[in-house]
């Protein structure tokens, strides 16, 4: 396993947000979180990446226990968070943006990849000197992509992605997960949209108020209606 979380626990305060949760992420895929709003799904990637710190569990990445590890730290061992709200910079240009993604690197090889980002984003490379704040919603969770990539990741963990998102761009977003994933990315991905997360991902986790209530193959999260019902919701009510 790429990804190995045990027992995970994070609480704010008074506030028990994460309740023991494990899971796992092999290499090579597409594993998605679903929840309905508050139950703890960003708090669950913010302590994998680093940006929260656990109240107990473990956390083992490319079979290293990284619990305790910085989250610049993690980034350099290849594990990358594309943040909810894509939390690009407006006021810098599309290319200082893409280039933060680099912040652990250096050397001539960023400037390659950074290209070939712009490659793969057209409607990035005609704007590459404009400010951010000129780009779509979909332009800028482009950007968040092509940002996470840049740190030349293992594993992406991706937040609601498609959040605000119109259908059409919701449709180039999964093709975009898909096509990273076949390249041999693995992903982590949490998602509102749950008949699109469950399409794109090979397995799944349900959570419901910080705890796993169901876990299983894409088909068989798919298949149990009840689940869909009372826990997740359908993709026209997410949108
Ligand atoms: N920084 C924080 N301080 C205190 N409580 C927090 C903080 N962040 C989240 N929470 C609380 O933790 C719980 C889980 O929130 P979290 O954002 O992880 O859920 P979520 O499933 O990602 O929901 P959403 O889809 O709304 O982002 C909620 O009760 C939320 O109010």
């Amino acid at each position: 396993m790429l990804l190995e979380v045990a027992g995970l626990d994070l609480r704010y305060g008074a506030t028990h947000a994460v309740k023991g949760v494990s899971l796992t992420v092999g290499e090579g895929e597409i594993v998605t979180v679903l929840g309905a709003n508050g139950a703890g799904k960003s708090s669950l990637l913010k302590a994998i990446a680093g940006a929260e710190k656990p109240t107990g569990g473990t956390i083992q990445f490319n079979g290293r226990d990284i619990t305790g590890r910085g989250a610049s730290q993690r980034v350099r061992d290849g594990l990358v968070l594309v943040p909810e709200g894509r939390q690009i910079f407006v006021s810098l240009s599309v290319e200082e943006n893409l280039l933060m993604g680099a912040y652990t690197r250096s050397g001539a090889e960023v400037a390659r990849d950074a290209e070939e980002i712009f490659d793969r984003f057209p409607n990035l490379e005609a704007r590459r000197h404009a400010p951010a704040s000129v780009l779509s919603g979909g332009e800028q969770q482009m950007l968040a992509v092509g940002r996470a990539l840049l740190a030349r990741p293992k594993l992406m963990m991706l937040d609601e992605p498609s959040l605000g998102l119109s259908p059409i761009v919701v449709d180039q977003l999964f093709d975009l997960i898909a096509e990273l994933n076949a390249q041999g990315l693995s992903i982590l991905l949490v998602e509102q949209n749950t008949q699109m997360a469950l399409e794109v991902a090979s397995r799944g986790y349900v959570l419901e108020l910080g705890a796993l209530r169901a876990e299983g193959t894409a088909e068989e999260l798919a298949a149990d209606a009840s689940l869909v019902e009372a826990y997740l919701g359908n993709a026209e009510d997410a949108a």
